[in-house]
């Protein structure tokens, strides 16, 4: 496919009553195989992979069949592993590239397992660079006369407006410190990239009309999902020991946003070049940080393109997203435990939602399900409902490792990509067309003074309010289900840390009170043993007493009689001894389960009252952000009410 000499415009605004029938199509899936095929398990005909399952698989093992499992996928394209970066760029990114810089919001998923070349195809090597460089480059290549100063900014929730000089000072000293932050080696940076262009310059641009009333502003921004937790790349990596801020999602009627995302204007091929590498190794420094690696966390590196003009009167955003997807894995395959095993659980769960939402999604086109598609549950999917389903630009370029070895984990790959080819995308003309954003119309209008400008203006005030409070509505819903989960989290936590307690507490006292009888048991064993020695040597004076008198045994014998009943009543003595010693053992065995009943009763409460106190807190932070938030709606409510009060007095005079 070329584009040489192909002409674009870089604003479109027609009107909007075309109502032709949308035209569908499938979401494009590109397969990139890393490495040679071996042919025993590979073959690949037209655009069809053709797998022949292994012996060692698992799924050949499972079935326990003589004969082999031959398994089908298609896709769009698929690209040897000898196809350069180039070739890939100019077969699909190219297009997608102009579709933005007219107006068109993409997104490029770059899929699959851990180690197959997806961050290779995204970002690339200096000398191979990927799609990201690729597109940035081309893009300030084919736009020409790009605004040095912007003049309207994008708000993270989709709200344009004037650019202020306050917020303009504090981009550009944002933007200064990132591209003169002192870990990163500028020279290196400039070397590379002076390369990359140098290689890049012969290849052909599309040529744009003339634009020279329209301002043209290029922004990035660069974001990181690991453990459902959202943070920004373009934000300084915090000291050692400090957390970093996690950020939000917020949500208007018609899209989910990150919430204080940083978006740093751009000028140049070379600044978005090192405001990538920024986040690059921000990536990578927090990642060290957490003793992980960066394939373990969703990355999306987001080109947001603004255009206004004051002669077509209108501002007009279009987003590029490359999204490079955490490497899927088997947790039986890699072994992970602890902290491994829950960053892959929450990997594979997102990347489960993702592959349910768009199994949901082509169900609901093909079938008319209607069934709730899960977007919510995971950060990815809420993300980027708009283009799961179909209503953006999206692709999927599908990464296998073709070795014996990755076989396993290939056929799930190629699995959830055969479903997310079944996707329609509705190529509706209406869809292409960018729309005037209406609160820049506002400003433009504002300007010229008009009075029916000032009409217009109170319609889209009130349906901004109307906005305003339907966005506060979702804000609180989304809250909501954010406390909740945090909430069962919480609940999770807390139960298993109560279960290690009673288990440490238990072993504690078990111990104590084993050292306390055994010392009872020596005691009591040398008191018996000091009375046997006792009642034995008095035994014994007693036979000497009676050998000695034996021959005056007659005149002994009341003598005798006396001496025996002296033992037996010593004997009885000791038998009144051991049945007291006994008695004592029993008492003490007792006290001692009735302590560790009472021990074990206090921990209970202590933790039941934890347990409450802890509730208390997270109910009184919830009840809180409820009343701002209700009062946040009634400020809006009042606003609304006061701007319909201003209308109808208006109209009274009139
Ligand atoms: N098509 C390719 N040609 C040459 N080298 C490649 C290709 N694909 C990947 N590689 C190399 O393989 C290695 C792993 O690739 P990469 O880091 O892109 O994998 P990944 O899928 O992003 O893995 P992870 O999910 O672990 O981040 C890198 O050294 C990369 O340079």
């Amino acid at each position: 496919m070329s584009f040489e000499n192909e002409t674009i415009n870089i604003i479109v605004i027609e009107s909007d009553d075309d109502d032709s029938e949308p035209e569908l199509k499938h979401v494009e899936v590109f397969l990139r195989l890393k490495g040679i095929p071996s042919d025993q398990l590979y073959t690949i005909n037209n655009n069809v992979l053709v797998c022949t399952a292994p012996e060692t698989s698992q799924i050949q093992r499972k079935i326990n069949q003589i004969k082999q499992i031959t398994k089908t996928f298609s896709f769009t394209k698929i690209f040897n592993p000898d196809t350069s970066q180039l070739e890939i760029f100019n077969t699909i990114i190219k297009a997608k590239v102009l579709n933005f810089i007219n107006g068109r919001n993409c997104t490029i998923l770059s899929y699959g397992a851990s180690g197959s070349g997806k961050t290779f195809t995204m970002v690339g090597t200096p000398d191979e660079p990927g799609i990201i460089p690729r597109a940035l480059e081309y893009i300030f290549r084919t736009i020409p006369n790009l605004s040095q100063k912007p003049k309207i900014i994008q708000l993270p929730n989709g709200e344009v407006r004037e650019l202020d000089d306050e917020t303009y000072q504090m981009g550009a000293l944002q933007k200064s410190m990132i591209l003169n932050a002192t870990h990163i080696d500028r020279n290196i940076h400039l070397k590379t990239y002076k390369q990359m262009q140098q290689r890049l310059s012969s290849e052909s641009v599309a040529e744009v009309d003339d634009c020279s009333n329209t301002d043209v502003t290029i922004w990035i921004s660069f974001a990181e999902i690991y453990n459902e937790q959202i943070f920004d790349l373009l934000k300084s990596a915090p000291q050692r020991g400090q957390q970093r801020p996690r950020l939000r999602l917020g949500a208007t009627a018609d899209s989910t946003y990150i919430k204080d995302l940083t978006s740093i204007h751009v000028s140049s091929g070379i600044e978005a070049f090192q405001v990538l590498q920024y986040g690059t190794h921000n990536l990578k420094y927090a990642a060290t940080s957490v003793n992980s690696h960066s394939s373990r966390s969703h990355c999306i590196f987001t080109i947001k393109l603004i255009q206004s003009s004051e002669i077509d009167r209108g501002a007009h955003v279009s987003s590029f997203h490359f999204c490079d997807l955490a490497g899927s894995e088997r947790v039986k395959r890699t072994l992970n435990v602890g902290d491994r095993l829950k960053e892959s659980n929450n990997i594979n769960t997102s990347l489960l939602v993702l592959g349910r939402c768009i199994k949901l999604v082509r169900d609901a086109q093909q079938l008319k399900d209607k069934s709730v598609i899960p977007f919510r549950e995971s950060k990815l999917t809420q993300l980027f409902q708009n283009a799961l389903m179909g209503n953006e630009d999206m692709m999927m370029i599908v990464n296998i490792n073709p070795s014996q070895d990755a076989f396993d984990e290939s056929q799930h790959v190629l699995a959830f990509s055969a479903i997310a080819r079944e996707v329609f995308i509705e190529e509706h003309p209406k869809n292409l067309k960018p729309k005037t954003t209406n609160r820049f119309s506002l400003y433009l209008e504002k300007a010229a003074g008009s009075n029916q400008a000032l009409d217009n203006e109170k319609d889209r005030e009130i349906n901004r309010l109307k906005m305003c409070v339907s966005e506060l509505y979702n804000e609180l819903e989304l809250q909501k289900q954010t406390l909740e989960e945090e909430w069962r989290v919480e609940k999770k936590f807390i139960n298993t840390e109560y279960q290690k307690f009673l288990r440490e507490e238990r072993e504690r006292y078990e111990k104590r009170n084993a050292a306390a009888l055994n010392n009872l048991r020596e005691k009591y064993e040398q008191k018996i043993s000091e009375l046997r020695n006792y009642y034995s040597d008095l035994l014994q004076d007693q036979e000497d007493i009676i050998v000695l008198d034996s021959s005056s045994e007659d005149e002994n014998t009341s003598a005798d009689n006396h001496n025996l009943n002296i033992i037996s009543e010593q004997s009885e003595l000791i038998r009144t001894l051991q049945i007291e010693l006994n008695e004592v053992k029993l008492e003490n065995e007792k006290l001692r389960k009735d302590t560790e009943e009472m021990y074990e009763l206090k921990k209970q409460i202590k933790a039941v009252v934890e347990e409450y106190n802890e509730l208390k807190i997270t109910l009184a932070e919830a009840t809180q952000e409820c009343l701002e938030l209700q009062k946040k709606i009634a400020h809006a409510d009042e606003g609304m009410i006061s701007v319909v009060t201003e209308i109808v007095q208006e109209e009274e005079n009139v």
